[in-house]
């Protein structure tokens, strides 16, 4: 796939709505089930990745994780430069409503400003989960420079490939209690989401609301999600 790939036609002003209303938008599928199968197939080549984070010994849950290395692969790198655009919108009417600095219109744009924070190493990620795997509510945070939304891409087919796995988000509301919300996306789809906070209405203008996410316990089977994340790492 070309690095400047085209999605297949997102209705982003649905997307918009569905993040606003609930803090998460599914997707149709972004990659085709080949191109699932070619993702899930660099599991294994270590030249591919940076580096291998075994959840369990950092208490992150069980499974695991490789974060891709520059330069990207096509695929990845293709659906992160034009994925940002159009979530730069979004990301840039948020910061306007919480009276925060907007975001570089495009992926190049963030990756400078990025550079210029000290975060140099890509953030895509590669996760791999089997039966009894799982992974905590967490945030995606990666130094003080953070865009604030993400998507999660899944590479299998629920109940064919896996069953359980689903992705959790919990959105830790002030002085009340927080909202579950699970997702099932296809293989192929993308979920969107706050990486750590979203804005509300409130009653002096707008406010923020804090979102985790995580996944639940796989029962059977591989379940496999490519990661994309925005802003680079310190
Ligand atoms: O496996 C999942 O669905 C969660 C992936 C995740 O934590 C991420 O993409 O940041
Ligand atoms: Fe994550």
């Amino acid at each position: 796939m070309p690095a400047q790939q085209t999605l297949p036609a997102i209705d982003w002003e649905r997307a918009a709505l569905d993040l606003d209303r609930t803090g998460v938008a599914v997707t149709p599928p972004l990659l085709t089930p080949a191109q699932c199968s070619e993702v899930i197939g660099l599991y294994e080549r270590d030249r591919v990745f940076r580096s291998t984070v075994v959840m369990a010994r950092h208490s992150f849950g069980q499974g695991e994780y490789r974060y891709f290395s520059a330069p990207l692969h096509p695929i990845v790198a293709g659906l992160r430069e034009s994925l940002y655009p159009p979530l730069a919108k979004i990301a840039n009417r948020w910061a306007g409503l919480l009276d925060e600095p907007p975001f570089p219109g495009d992926l190049e744009g963030l990756t400078k400003a990025c550079a210029a924070a000290g975060q140099h190493k890509p953030t895509p990620l590669l996760l791999r989960y089997g039966p009894g795997d799982y992974n905590c509510l967490h945030q995606d945070v990666y130094g003080d420079l953070t865009f604030p939304l993400q998507v999660a891409i899944m590479l299998n087919e629920p109940d064919a490939d896996f069953t359980g796995g689903e992705s959790v988000f919990v959105e830790q509301r002030p002085r009340a209690q927080s909202r579950p919300i699970v997702a099932r996306p296809g293989r192929g789809q993308g979920l969107i989401f706050p990486v750590r906070q979203r804005p509300v209405p409130s009653a002096r203008g707008h406010r923020r609301v804090a979102m985790r996410h995580g996944v639940s316990q796989v029962l059977s089977g591989e379940r496999h999600v490519l990661g994309v994340i925005f802003h680079n790492a310190r």
